[in-house]
């Protein structure tokens, strides 16, 4: 690492937008950190410092110790980050998408030349979730990750449930508020939230799960009458990811949207808010609460990463990297489903008939999804939640 204490941590800050922008703002405000270099695709008159679009002037500097990558997307976001890491420059990114489908490789990289790789606004916004994580793992096994990962799509129930907004202007809101991805489906169809899941269970079990193994339902397809359903059960909709550690090694990682009785904590969670839980071996359940997106708390996040570093910080949050497989037969629960027309499958699962749905027997997590994707339920209109 190219850390040293006789001067301000050199930060190259690539991409200056949302979050970007946000990070700029609170290292203008700060003596231990300066920005070396904005990277930046067209000219940006509003910053005051060197702005270039030559990343291998940011890369050769041996003067930059730190790339903060808060450009987003695969490409050249990846090959960036390697060739930060590659120089012995540490790496703090806000990156979920390459964070979970690069998630060993990247780690592996970090390790083999010895600078920290961290990455605590990809999971959680303004959390410090991936830190609590590893400091619990520092203490004991975690057996379960879950909660409530996206702040767009908890902003659009919220919105729904409490104001009667309409999902098409609670979007709208969400984006103007910086909450949504720059392609919002990745938002509803639970693609973002499934990436924080994945980096989120590979840490809390010391694992490497491949994302398109973690089934996932979105939110696209709720109405105003499926919030009215679960309000009419005392419950709440919100889109939950959950991981579990299995007996066999492997996990148990979904994503799906789950009508939570009024009383628990999941169930107020308001606005852009997050709330993600982990069940410990000896602690019990611990909750962590906070603005999940949004251009401050992502960027306070980012922050403190740097600051980690500077305090002397040089790895990832886990070191252990061991594959493993995602298996969601063991999960059963009842569900809502809201479908246009009755089938064979669904015909045998019905426990009761509600004004707009059904509520289902106990199913297998991997039954009703593998059902939901061939039935193209949200292409078609439908609905599902798990009653928990
Ligand atoms: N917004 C949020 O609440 C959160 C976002 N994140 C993550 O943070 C990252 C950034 O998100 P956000 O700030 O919202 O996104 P924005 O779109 O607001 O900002 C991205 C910035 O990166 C720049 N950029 C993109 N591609 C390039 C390139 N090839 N070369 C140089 N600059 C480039 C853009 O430049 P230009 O202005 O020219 O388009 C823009 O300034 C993403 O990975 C996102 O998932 C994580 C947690 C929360
Ligand atoms: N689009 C994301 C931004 C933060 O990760 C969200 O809404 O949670």
């Amino acid at each position: 690492m190219l850390w040293r204490e006789d001067r301000p941590m050199r930060i190259a800050l690539l991409g200056c937008g949302t979050v970007g922008g946000g990070v700029y703002e609170f290292v203008q405000e700060r003596t231990d950190m300066e920005i070396a270099y904005v990277l930046s695709r067209r000219p940006r008159p509003d910053l005051n410092c060197p702005v270039t679009s030559d990343f291998s002037r940011i890369v050769s500097d041996p003067t930059v110790d730190t790339a903060i990558e808060v450009m987003g997307g695969r490409q050249p976001a990846y090959e960036y980050m390697c060739a930060a890491l590659r120089a012995g420059k540490n790496v703090v990114t806000a990156n979920k998408q390459l964070m979970s489908e690069r998630y060993g490789e990247l780690v592996q990289l970090a390790r083999e030349n010895h600078v920290a790789l961290r990455c605590s606004a990809a999971v959680g916004g303004g959390i410090r979730w991936l830190t609590n994580l590893e400091s619990t793992l520092d203490m004991e096994p975690v057996l379960r990750v879950s909660g409530i990962m996206n702040g767009t799509t908890n902003y659009i129930l919220d919105t729904m449930t409490t104001s009667g907004l309409k999902f098409e202007d609670a979007l709208r809101q969400a984006q103007a508020l910086g909450y949504a991805e720059v392609d919002p489906t990745e938002d509803l169809n639970g693609a973002d939230a499934r990436r924080k899941l994945v980096i989120s269970t590979n840490v809390a079990f010391g694992c490497v799960v491949q994302e398109p193994e973690v089934t996932t339902f979105g939110i696209a397809g709720v109405r105003a009458c499926d919030i009215g359903a679960a309000r009419k059960m005392h419950r709440v909709v919100k889109l939950m990811a959950s991981a579990r550690l299995l007996d066999s090694g492997d996990v148990a990682c979904y994503l799906e949207p789950a009508m939570m009785p009024q009383g628990m904590h999941e169930a107020a969670v308001p606005e852009n808010f997050n709330l993600i839980s982990i069940t410990g071996m000896h602690i019990g359940k611990q909750s962590f609460y906070g603005q999940g997106a949004g251009r401050f708390p992502t960027a306070y996040n980012v922050m403190q990463d740097c600051l980690d570093i500077r305090n002397g910080l040089t790895r990832f949050y886990t070191d252990k990297l061991r594959p493993a497989r995602v298996d969601n037969s063991s999960i059963m629960r009842p569900y809502y489903v809201r479908v246009n027309g009755m089938d064979r499958w669904l015909q045998t699962r019905i426990d009761k008939m509600l004004d707009c749905g059904i509520i289902t027997t106990p199913v297998a997590v991997s039954e009703i999804h593998a059902w939901a994707r061939e039935r193209k339920l949200t292409e078609t209109g439908g609905f599902l939640a798990s009653l928990r």
